[in-house]
């Protein structure tokens, strides 16, 4: 079967105003998914290149607000599912519930917060999303238990994000083919579909780590075409393009 492709990048750059024709390019090339990053000031998961888009997104106004606003204007023409990631600070300033209904109005069909606790999401959380058809999406490393695994998948819904490696965004490609890991994730009999992220930069990693797994998330090596091009979009596209083909 197919691989799935989820590429991710941060909302506000390379300019404020760039998102919709960042979502279109991305929907056009091919891709299946999309994960927005949503500009935090101290974004711990991750590595320079994003944490660099972070702070050129703030510095061009980007707001959650802003990216709702942006959202709504194309929801029209997306049919690819937009997932929003982001760290929890932010989003409970703006409100958890005001959060998941805008969610909704604006076409985001889940949410990835790898710095909320589990717990917290069965105790809190985990209606509103449902009030509001939100899919929620937790993490698991190399280091997560078969167990703890089992437990997070069961907790999720949409896929199940597989970190290849416990570092931060952008790491050396070569740490991503640990083979007992992604027998491991195989064989466990999961509900959801498994996408591998971290340290994917090229169609033969992509081919690689998605062997036994249902698809692959690239953000790093995507943002950097977005930051280092004055005129992104053909090499945008290619790049997507490169990977599915
Ligand atoms: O950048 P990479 O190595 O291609 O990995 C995907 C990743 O960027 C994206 O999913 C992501 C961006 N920020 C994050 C923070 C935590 C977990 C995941 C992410």
């Amino acid at each position: 079967m197919k691989k799935k492709l989820n590429i991710y990048f941060t909302a506000g750059i390379p300019r404020l105003n760039d998102t919709q024709d960042i979502l279109k390019l991305i929907q056009n090339s091919g891709a299946d998914f999309i994960e927005i990053g949503m500009p935090y000031s101290d974004p711990v998961a991750d590595g320079p290149v994003i944490q660099k888009a972070h702070e050129i997104a703030l510095k061009n106004g980007m707001t959650i607000a802003a990216l709702f606003h942006q959202l709504k204007e194309v929801k029209s023409e997306m049919n690819i599912p937009i997932i929003l990631m982001g760290y929890i600070n932010p989003v409970l300033s703006f409100g958890f519930e005001n959060f998941c209904r805008e969610c909704k109005d604006s076409g985001v069909s889940g949410l990835i917060i790898p710095d909320l606790p589990a717990v917290e999401f069965e105790k809190n959380y985990r209606t509103i999303l449902e009030k509001y058809q939100q899919n929620f999406i937790f993490l698991v490393t190399p280091e997560t238990s078969d167990e703890r695994i089992k437990y997070l998948d069961s907790l999720s819904s949409g896929f199940l994000y597989a970190v290849s490696s416990s570092s931060t965004t952008g790491n050396d490609a070569k740490e991503i083919n640990n083979e007992e890991y992604l027998n491991r994730l195989a064989n466990l009999g999961l509900k959801n579909p498994v996408m591998i992220g971290f340290g994917i930069k090229n169609k033969s990693d992509f081919d690689k780590v998605t062997e036994k797994a249902d698809g692959g998330i690239i953000g790093t090596a995507f943002v950097n075409i977005l930051l280092n091009n004055e005129n992104w979009e053909a090499k945008a596209e290619g790049f997507i393009r490169s990977i599915i083909n």
